[in-house]
């Protein structure tokens, strides 16, 4: 069996031109370009019955908040297209794939197209160039004591896709967070100016944050009772240690983890309006994750998020 983290180690000898950042960033950066590309796949990051729409939109959403975590702003974009003889499904997924470059202001400047083999599984890639003005706060920059910081919620799309798996005819707003993600472009670009450390999340929360602190030389210790979770998720599943977990270690939230200086106010920076900004934890001196609620230290999930593995 191979895994994702042990195909980025091997990557991790090639990549060693300063501009890769270690492979334990979000993004490249170049100068001031800020580079990433995410691939998603039929039955891996999306439903074969999602609308294509929403596919197209999801492909650029999932890299806009690469360069979001960067606090850059979106450059451009190159498409990596699969296609499958369905001419109105590659129609649709290019009309949400447009509408969400209109969106964010993201030029669509080229890219490449093959033919799949009949019954081949769909796989789409982008390429999204950024250009900060500013700093590029890495996963890497965070200190102990720094506070963690939360920007969105978690849990919705990890909820979504269970409500779809139940019953694939499922509407509401938890489906439509799994299948259009929002990056927070505003929000990311803010919380750079302060941030010593921040990436996006998109594996799990626990996963991410444990990547970050690692990546920092840290430990963190997180409040699970502090977790962000939106009105629609808790209806849906309550707000208990179960849920709340099960928040912590979904994925597909494409929600912003900042470490802030200790005595950095997050709410004196330029946040949107409609920015959720939550205190989740601390980065501790050390190593690893530990998580408490009100009822003291509570023991990690065996699974901390979504890791890619071959059977
Ligand atoms: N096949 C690859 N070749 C070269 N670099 C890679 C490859 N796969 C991942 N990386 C690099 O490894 C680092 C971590 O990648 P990873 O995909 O975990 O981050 P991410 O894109 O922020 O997360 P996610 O894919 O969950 O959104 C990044 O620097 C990325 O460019
Ligand atoms: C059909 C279906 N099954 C499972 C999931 C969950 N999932 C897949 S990849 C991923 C992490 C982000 O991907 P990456 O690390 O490749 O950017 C998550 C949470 C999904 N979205 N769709
Ligand atoms: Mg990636």
């Amino acid at each position: 069996m191979t895994t994702e983290f042990d195909l980025l180690q091997q990557l991790r000898s090639i990549a060693t031109d300063p501009a890769a950042r270690g492979l334990l960033d979000d993004a490249a950066v170049l100068g001031d370009l800020v580079l990433t590309h995410d691939t998603i796949a039929e039955g891996v990051h999306y439903l074969p019955d999602d609308p294509p729409a929403s596919v197209g939109w999801k492909l650029a959403a999932v890299n806009l908040s690469d360069i979001a975590a960067k606090g850059a702003v979106p450059a451009a974009a190159l498409l990596s297209l699969t296609l499958r003889g369905d001419g109105e499904w590659e129609q649709a997924f290019l009309d949400g794939l447009a509408a969400a470059c209109e969106s964010y202001g993201l030029p669509l400047i080229g890219g490449d197209t093959i033919a799949l083999p009949a019954g081949a599984p769909r796989v789409l890639g982008l390429t999204v160039v950024g250009r900060s003005d500013g700093r590029v706060p890495a996963r890497s920059g965070g200190q102990p004591g720094d506070a963690l910081w939360l920007a969105g919620t978690i849990g919705d799309s990890a909820a979504g896709l269970q409500l779809l798996g139940a019953d694939p005819r499922s509407t509401g707003v938890l489906v439509d967070t799994y299948r259009r993600p929002v990056p927070l472009l505003a929000a990311g670009r803010a919380l750079a100016t302060g941030a010593s450390a921040m990436m996006d999340v998109s594996d799990g929360l626990l996963l991410d944050c444990a990547r970050l602190a690692g990546a920092s030389g840290c430990g963190a210790d997180l409040d699970l009772d502090a977790l962000p979770l939106s009105s629609a998720f808790v209806a849906e599943r309550g707000a208990g240690r179960a849920a709340r977990l099960f928040a912590a270690t979904g994925g597909d939230d494409y929600a912003l983890l900042a470490a802030l200086p200790a005595g950095l106010d997050p709410f004196t920076l330029s946040l949107p309006a409609d920015a959720r900004l939550t205190r989740i934890g601390t980065l501790a001196p050390g190593s690893g994750l530990a998580l408490h609620d009100s009822g003291g230290a509570v023991p990690l999930p065996e699974r901390l998020g979504h890791e890619h593995r071959t059977s």
